[in-house]
């Protein structure tokens, strides 16, 4: 039998190569305006329109060289206008969340609009790697439009293995009249569109480049509605959820009970100060959450668990001579350092800070303690409530990092200025033993040290 731990763990941290999904869109998104010379035209793309066919400009194009290569008609990006833009859709964000996640992910990039193919019955487009256009191009994203066709599949391939992309299959389930499915996929990639076997594919691709240094973009925003990620399946709430299943099904794992942790693949942007009337960034977070996260988070609803986010800070400064970073501290909202002079940052931050607690940390699975130590997961001392018990944690992903203290009191003396910080945030959650694995804990305070032996909190 596979082991579910390492199931849930690698379909949590699966990257891929790539990513995919579908989005709904509005009418005016499918709308092609086209000029080939004298031949100007406008066109609808969704599946009920019944104008002119795709094919009548495929056919016209002077760019179509070697049709042993591509059978499909080309345009470039100065010979049509298209409703739907990427970027205000949202699919930009959602490609740069999906294929850097974690550390990376702070990376801001930029889409442009290259050019528009069109495949009628046979065309096709062979193996090949896209061009770089320049060195900071790391990618391509390609938008299907739904207009009724079948074959047509986009295979990647990386690493000597393939990945379809079917679009067609994907477009013709029930519901997607209105929406376009997109892949996204690095330059390194080899992949061919196979040949389309009836009807019209029509496809708009997108150049992806790193921007240069210091472009601020608008990274704070909401997945777009009705968005479909499907690939990397760790942001398939479908998959996550029946991974965390068959992981809770198994009587092996915690049989007494005991709390899951998962470090997010993600960072977030947090408040750096939080004062007493705001509402609590961490609460407020849970809607926010993106990628494998929010399939994490909507898994454990699902399975009526009840997850709490949480953040971990660790001491990055030397203290009493030595590097404290053994030591953390796992709050329920965002530390403001106070004014403390005469102690270590750390211990300054849990002066400050009340709702701290005791945690030891360890990897689910793994009972050598030298592995912990290796994973830099094992945090301890962290007496915040004297006297409390440390509780134990048995982490399934690790944090791709903890947040250092220094970010929490940069902020200090300074509090008209709004500071976000980029912040490491673990989504915990208590599970039942064996035998009743699912409790509702509708109150976040409960995370907090308690005597009671039989609670699993
Ligand atoms: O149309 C597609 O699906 C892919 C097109 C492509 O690979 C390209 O234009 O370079
Ligand atoms: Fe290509």
């Amino acid at each position: 039998m596979a082991d579910p731990i390492r199931t849930l763990r690698e379909t949590l941290t699966e990257s891929l190569p790539y990513c995919s999904g579908t989005l709904p869109v509005k009418p005016r998104d499918l709308i092609l305006y086209y000029g080939i010379g004298a031949n100007l035209g406008r066109m609808d793309l969704s599946p009920s329109a019944k104008t002119c066919q795709p094919a009548t400009f495929g056919r016209n194009d002077q760019d179509v060289l070697d049709e042993t290569y591509r059978k499909a008609g080309k345009l470039d990006s100065d010979a049509f206008m298209i409703g739907l833009d990427a970027g205000h859709a949202g699919l930009v964000e959602t490609v740069r969340t999906s294929l850097f996640p974690g550390r990376e992910e702070t990376r801001t990039i930029e889409a442009q609009l290259y050019k528009l193919n069109v495949y009628g019955k046979d065309a096709f487009f062979k193996s090949h790697k896209d061009t770089p256009r320049a060195s900071n191009m790391f990618g391509s994203l390609v938008i299907v439009f739904p207009t009724p066709h079948q074959g047509g599949e986009l295979i990647l391939r990386h690493e000597y293995k393939a990945y379809t992309f079917d679009s067609s299959k994907l477009l013709s389930l029930p519901d997607m009249s209105s929406s376009v499915a997109f892949v996204a996929f690095f330059s390194d990639i080899d992949h061919e569109v196979l040949p389309v076997t009836s009807g019209h594919r029509v496809t708009i691709t997108y150049n992806l480049y790193f921007a240069p240094p210091g472009t601020v973009v608008q990274q704070l925003s909401m997945p777009p509605n009705g968005l479909n990620l499907l690939q990397p399946a760790s942001a398939n709430a479908l998959e996550v959820t029946q991974a965390l299943k068959d992981l809770l099904d198994d009587e092996n794992v915690l049989p007494k009970g005991g709390t899951l942790g998962f470090g997010l693949r993600h960072q977030y942007p947090l408040p750096k100060t939080v004062s007493e009337e705001d509402p609590n960034p961490l609460i407020e977070l849970e809607q926010w959450l993106k990628g494998s996260d929010a399939a994490l988070f909507a898994a454990c609803w699902e399975l009526d668990l009840n997850p709490v986010l949480r953040l971990v800070y660790y001491d990055d400064e030397p203290y009493d001579g030595a590097f404290a970073n053994q030591h953390g501290v796992l709050t329920d909202s965002v530390v403001s350092v106070g004014d403390t002079e005469g102690c270590g940052p750390l211990e300054r931050a849990m002066r400050a800070y009340t709702g701290g607690v005791n945690v030891v940390f360890d990897m689910l699975g793994e009972e050598d303690p030298e592995r912990w130590e290796h994973y830099e997961l094992r945090y301890s001392g962290l007496y915040v409530h004297e006297g409390g018990e440390p509780r134990m944690v048995s982490m399934v992903t690790k944090t791709t990092s903890w947040n250092p203290i220094k970010s929490a009191y940069i902020a200090y003396g300074n509090e008209h200025t709004i500071g976000l910080m980029y912040a490491y945030v673990c989504l915990l959650v208590g599970v039942g033993p064996k035998e009743r694995r699912t409790r509702v804990m509708s109150d976040p305070e409960e995370w907090k040290p308690k005597k009671d032996k039989n609670r699993y909190w």
